[in-house]
């Protein structure tokens, strides 16, 4: 085997890289020589393609609905040790992102990127706000911090008309931290922003030579296909629909953020790798189970409160309660899906 990740294999080629885990090795028997060559004298790529499972974190809170810095040490190891998910997607959705004050988000990405220092392969901040300008400054912030990436959401409340002016909105956020990977969030459920992501990413390395990708959170899977299709060789496509990950993967998607990595990302890395070797019974029972999960929980009344409450039972991390206006869980209802968990995974 050689010490080469396979994003930095697929960099170093030019090509889309099959979806595998960044940490993934490249067997000697199944590359040319003559990459084999090339790749023994290329340095690790800094700004490698990202690939793989990305888990869009919790936030923890206190009792009191203060953050609660001190779990996310455990919270990255257990990650890490438990589930082999190597990237994070902090205060997004998952995250309550929108609901935290920017002094709290800075908090926050600081503490996630130091404990995930020599640990995650990716850390990636949502820096998207209603105000161009408090993006802005979470950006800047997220490159003082070391981040390995950026990512906004459409803005949702004067929404913008038509691509134009979403591109233009995003080039202002990148440009204050022109040196990150910039990935642009679509989730047209939450934002109302319903622009098709082709007419967005078009020619976009012009306006923002720091684009490396979408986290693409529709069920339009034309659209995902022609943004896949029309990918350069260094962006990223991240499916973001976690109980449809198959279709995403069949249609060339490159990795996934999701919030359900965080507590079943052992499972959908198994699955992963089926559909990489080409067993897509096995990738399909897999997703299968998911979707069993999933309806269960959705049948209860599913939402990043429950997500939370259910992260917290599986993980037995303390993720405390949601912040309003999402409202706390029930610990029964929890207890409910992780016994449904129970009876698909284990
Ligand atoms: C609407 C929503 O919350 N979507 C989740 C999914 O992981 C979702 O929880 C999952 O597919 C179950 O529906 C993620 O795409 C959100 C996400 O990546 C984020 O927190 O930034």
């Amino acid at each position: 085997m050689i010490n080469q990740t396979v994003a930095e294999y697929a960099v170093f080629v030019r090509t889309k890289p099959k979806f595998l885990p960044p940490n993934k090795t490249v067997c000697r028997t199944h590359r040319g020589k003559d990459v084999l060559k090339a790749l023994s004298i290329m340095a690790p790529a800094a700004d490698a393609k990202l690939t793989g499972l990305v888990a869009a974190t919790f936030t923890p809170f206190t009792t009191q609905g203060d953050i609660n810095l001190p779990v996310i040490g455990p919270y990255i190891d257990y990650l890490i040790e438990q589930q082999g998910v190597k990237g994070i997607f902090v205060n997004g959705t998952t995250g309550e992102g929108m609901s935290l004050t920017v002094a709290e988000r800075k908090v926050l990405a600081e503490e996630w990127c130091q404990k995930a220092k020599g640990k995650m392969d990716r850390v990636i901040v949502h820096v998207g706000c209603l105000s161009v300008k408090e993006s802005q400054e979470l950006a800047r912030h997220a490159a003082q911090i070391g981040a390995d990436g950026i990512s906004i959401i459409a803005p949702f409340f004067f929404k913008p008309k038509n691509p134009e002016a979403l591109r233009e909105f995003m080039k202002e956020v990148a440009a204050a931290a022109p040196n990150l990977p910039f990935y642009y969030y679509q989730i047209p459920a939450l934002t109302g922003v319903n622009v098709q992501v082709i007419d967005v990413i078009q020619d976009i390395e012009q306006l923002i030579p720091s684009f490396r990708g979408v986290k693409f959170t529709g069920s339009d899977l034309m659209d995902l296909g022609q943004c896949v299709s029309y990918c350069r060789p260094e962006w990223s496509v991240l499916y973001g629909v976690d109980e449809h990950l198959l279709a995403g993967l069949a249609m060339g998607v490159h990795g996934a953020v999701g919030s359900t990595y965080n507590y079943i990302g052992c499972h959908v890395n198994k699955l992963v790798s089926a559909f990489e070797n080409g067993d897509l019974v096995k990738a399909r029972t897999i997703q299968f189970k998911m979707q069993e999960l999933l309806s269960y929980a959705m049948k209860l009344g599913f939402d990043v409160g429950v997500n939370k409450q259910l992260m917290s039972e599986l993980s037995g991390l303390s993720l405390g309660p949601p912040r309003l206006p999402l409202t706390p869980c029930p610990h029964a209802q929890a207890e409910l899906i992780s016994q449904k968990y129970r009876s698909v995974f284990l």
